[in-house]
């Protein structure tokens, strides 16, 4: 469902060329659930952008639902869905349900299916007091609850998240958390996430991914990834070993 091979992303920053992304090869089939860890400036979000079309690899190729995103953008929407915790892709002066119409006309989801997940996704995501509430007016912790139900109105079968619990509290990351299961478990939606909160990994994730220096440090299960540091018993200390150990 997600195919990198050797890809690679630079930047040219006046004289330096910054490598991002390094020979990165991975592959997720259909219906995992992939955490990506890695420290800060490692090369997740440019991943994230190479698979969603946002940027272009600069070497090696990238594949989604068997498209190439940056040349098959539009076709690739209809199989893909967006979270970017930090940045809404919500029209800002509209309601939340506003905001979903557009989404409906822009992906041309018929009026009956967009009614029934709506609905579906209302109930399990708890819209309804906010529905008729512009985004702006809306705490993190509702806005990425629309972000979610804004990327799932057309069923997509991959989702990416970039740091979707990012800033929410206990309670907002649980419930947010159990709908993320559920999505997997239940769609069988593919899904990839990036994250610092590594209970998320604990909690969510079969498999991690660790990307360091732009370069995949780690890929397996998450018995696997506490077995590269016996004696340690959190994941917290594991991690923060890879990092310490030349992924930063
Ligand atoms: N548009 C750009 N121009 C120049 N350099 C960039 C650009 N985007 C990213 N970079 C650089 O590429 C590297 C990887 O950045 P990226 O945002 O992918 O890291 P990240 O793993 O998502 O970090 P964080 O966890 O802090 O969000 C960093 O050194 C960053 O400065």
């Amino acid at each position: 469902m997600i195919e990198l091979d050797r890809a690679g992303r630079s930047f040219k920053v006046k004289r330096n060329v910054v490598h991002a992304v390094r020979d990165l090869s991975l592959t997720v089939t259909a219906g995992e659930f992939v955490g990506c860890l890695g420290p800060n400036g490692a090369g997740k979000s440019t991943t994230i952008k190479m698979l969603c079309g946002i940027l272009t690899p600069t070497s090696g190729t990238v594949r989604v639902a068997g498209l190439d995103p940056s040349r098959r953008r539009t076709a690739l929407a209809r199989r893909l869905g967006v979270v970017f915790g930090q940045r809404t892709t919500l029209w800002w002066d509209l309601p939340l349900v506003d905001s979903f119409a557009l989404i409906r006309h822009l992906y041309q989801v018929d009026r009956v299916t967009f009614r029934a997940r709506l609905a579906e996704l209302t109930e399990t995501l708890d819209l309804g007091a906010f529905l008729r509430t512009p985004v702006r007016q809306l705490s993190l912790g509702q806005r990425m609850r629309g972000d979610l139900a804004a990327a799932l109105l057309h069923a997509p079968d991959v989702l990416v998240l970039d740091e979707p619990t990012i800033g929410l509290d206990v309670v907002s990351k649980a419930g947010i958390r159990d709908f993320l299961r559920r999505v997997n478990a239940e769609r069988g939606t593919t899904v990839l996430l990036t994250t610092h909160d590594l209970g998320d990994i604990e909690r969510l994730c079969r498999r991690v991914v660790l990307i360091g220096h732009g370069r995949l440090a780690f890929d397996g299960s998450l018995e696997e990834l506490m077995a590269t540091a016996p004696g340690q018993s959190s994941i917290e200390e594991v991690v923060t070993r890879l990092y310490t150990a030349g992924t930063q």
